[in-house]
């Protein structure tokens, strides 16, 4: 569960007062999610999403997501609204966090997806792409190939005593990636953590995304390298090319990719796997303590990088040629 703070009767209230959102019926902390504290609270004028930022989330790129979220919405796409208070301010702090509430979006995330599902979401992320376009805020992917080293350094040497040869697995592909990072790109707004459990479906119909937090500029074939990271596999490390071809297919169907990104896309693979890897990395060998959270495996995605390592081209990712 992720609650890293802990939140009091009389902080929520001090902190909602200056909301015009009702009178407060419940509030819980949501089981889902590692990176921040989230709580659903149910009030006499709806139900909403409170978020308090916690590690990764640098306060000042509040205001990018916000206004990516809000943008977003203006353009037709299924995402949380950020609640601005009585003086028209989306952010504000709770116990010492910065905290934003943003409007409760109904569906339900997959733990099975389909081929049609994954074709789904290759359409909203091309979807999500263009309707970024317009977006006048820009923010670095913090998370790209130039943090991936110091991420790696953060788990202090204690890689192998995850896994046996993983420090040499890493290094490698560290030195590989560093190399061939592809460079000019086509690129602008993406998600950049588009996973099953942001993704939400009512039946078998997207019905919106959610999570905006690690989203940022870059190229917009990392986003579907992502996604195809953590729609398209199994947690044993097995590739589904159906998924993968049915995914590519949808985005495709919206935005098709250009030559060099076709040529750059088993890199972009390689190193989505590498960064999601390196995260959970990092988050398994430093639990704080008293926090509720399950920490996630990072060997999901070292089996991963085993299918990456050995890809040579789009077509070993199922791209029709
Ligand atoms: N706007 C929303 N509407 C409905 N449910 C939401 C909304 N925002 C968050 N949730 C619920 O809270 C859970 C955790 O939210 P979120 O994914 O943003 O947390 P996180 O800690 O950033 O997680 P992650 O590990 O995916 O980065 C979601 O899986 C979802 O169940
Ligand atoms: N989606 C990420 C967690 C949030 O960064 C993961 O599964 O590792």
């Amino acid at each position: 569960m992720a609650v890293y703070t802990e939140v009091s009767d009389a902080a929520l209230a001090e902190f909602l007062a200056a909301y015009d959102i009702g009178t407060l019926l419940s509030c819980k902390g949501i089981a889902e999610g590692v990176e921040n504290s989230n709580y659903f609270l149910h009030t006499t004028g709806g139900s909403f999403i409170l978020t308090l930022y916690e590690k990764r989330v640098q306060e000042q790129d509040l205001p990018f997501f916000v206004g990516l979220m809000e943008h977003l919405a203006r353009r037709g796409l299924a995402c949380p609204q950020p609640i601005r208070d009585r003086s028209g301010t989306a952010l504000g702090r709770l116990c010492g966090r910065p905290a934003a509430l943003v409007s409760f979006l109904e569906g339900v995330s997959l733990s099975s997806p389909g081929p049609e599902h994954c074709r789904e979401v290759g359409v909203a992320l091309a979807r999500l792409h263009a309707a970024g376009r317009d977006f006048a805020m820009v923010r670095a992917n913090a998370l790209s190939v130039g943090s991936w080293r110091p991420l790696f350094e953060q788990a202090g040497g204690q890689a192998d005593s995850v896994s046996p040869g993983l420090t040499e697995r890493t290094l490698a592909d560290l030195a590989v990636l560093e190399a061939g990072w592809p460079r000019d790109l086509p690129g602008g707004v993406i998600h950049a953590d588009l996973f099953t459990d942001n993704v939400f479906f009512i039946g078998d119909a997207l019905s919106g995304l959610i999570d905006f937090y690690f989203a940022c500029t870059d190229a917009f074939a990392y986003d579907l390298a992502v996604c195809l990271n953590a729609w398209c596999f199994d947690a044993r490390g097995s590739f589904h090319r159906d998924m993968a071809t049915a995914m590519i297919a949808g985005y495709e169907s919206q935005r098709p990719l250009e030559p060099a990104e076709v040529e750059a896309l088993p890199m972009l693979c390689r190193g989505a796997a590498l960064r999601f890897m390196l995260t959970r990395l990092v988050d398994w060998l430093n639990v704080p303590p008293g926090a509720l959270v399950k920490p996630k495996d990072p060997l999901e995605y070292d089996r991963r990088l085993t299918f990456h390592r050995q890809a040579r081209s789009a077509a070993d990712y199922g791209r029709a040629a």
